[in-house]
């Protein structure tokens, strides 16, 4: 991977919530209408991620024709929602509400309509209020093994979620 984002060699250990869910679980929609994992978003992704050993989440997603960009190949947007969202699932782990505050995106491989990717979100570490996060999606039938077809990195910034969605929320 290629990107320019750096991540930071002193970064505290990130602890798992002891009253978070299980490894093995589901990683709960953290609003019933969010784009990526809200399961009444009409035109969502509707991510189903799973908790993961090591602070990860995993999902599956096959793309959709309605994913498309170039000709047959996945929209860079959708890519970029995909990644915030399995970081943000990711950092469920913690037992805190962080949003994004930066995202950076690696396209290493066109995508193809019709893949299914495996997402991988993993919280690295954490500085003060910001959460660093990774992500990688991978061609669920290229074993597991193969490269990531693209990976990304966020900074998530802890807030208290009643002031900060005070003014928005319905
Ligand atoms: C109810 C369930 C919901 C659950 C929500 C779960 C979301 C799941 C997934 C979806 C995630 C999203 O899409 S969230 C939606 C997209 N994101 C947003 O709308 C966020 C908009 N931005 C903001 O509201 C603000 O800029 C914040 C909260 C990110 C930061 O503002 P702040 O609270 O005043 O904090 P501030 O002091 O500026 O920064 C705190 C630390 O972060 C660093 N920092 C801040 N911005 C940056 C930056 N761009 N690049 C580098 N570092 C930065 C600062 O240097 C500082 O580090 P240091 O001094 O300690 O070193």
């Amino acid at each position: 991977m290629k990107t320019t984002f750096v991540v930071p060699d002193d970064l505290e250990p990130a602890r798992r919530d002891p009253a978070a869910p299980a490894i093995g679980e589901a990683v709960p929609p953290h609003n019933p209408r969010c784009h990526g994992c809200g399961p009444d978003a009409e035109n969502g992704l509707h991510l189903r991620a799973v908790f993961g050993e090591n602070l990860t989440a995993t999902a599956t997603l096959v793309v959709e024709p309605r994913f498309e960009g170039g000709p047959g190949v996945i929209h860079g947007g959708i890519v970029s929602t995909l990644f915030d969202e399995m970081m943000g699932l990711a950092n469920v782990h913690l037992g805190v509400v962080a949003v994004t505050a930066v995202l950076d995106v690696d396209y290493a491989r066109p995508i193809p309509v019709g893949t299914t990717l495996r997402l991988v979100g993993r919280v690295l570490g954490r500085q003060r209020r910001k959460v660093y996060s990774a992500v990688e999606a991978f061609d669920d039938a290229a074993g597991p093994d193969a490269e990531p077809l693209a990976a990304g990195h966020g900074i998530f910034v802890v807030v208290d979620p009643r002031a900060h969605f005070a003014a928005t929320r319905p």
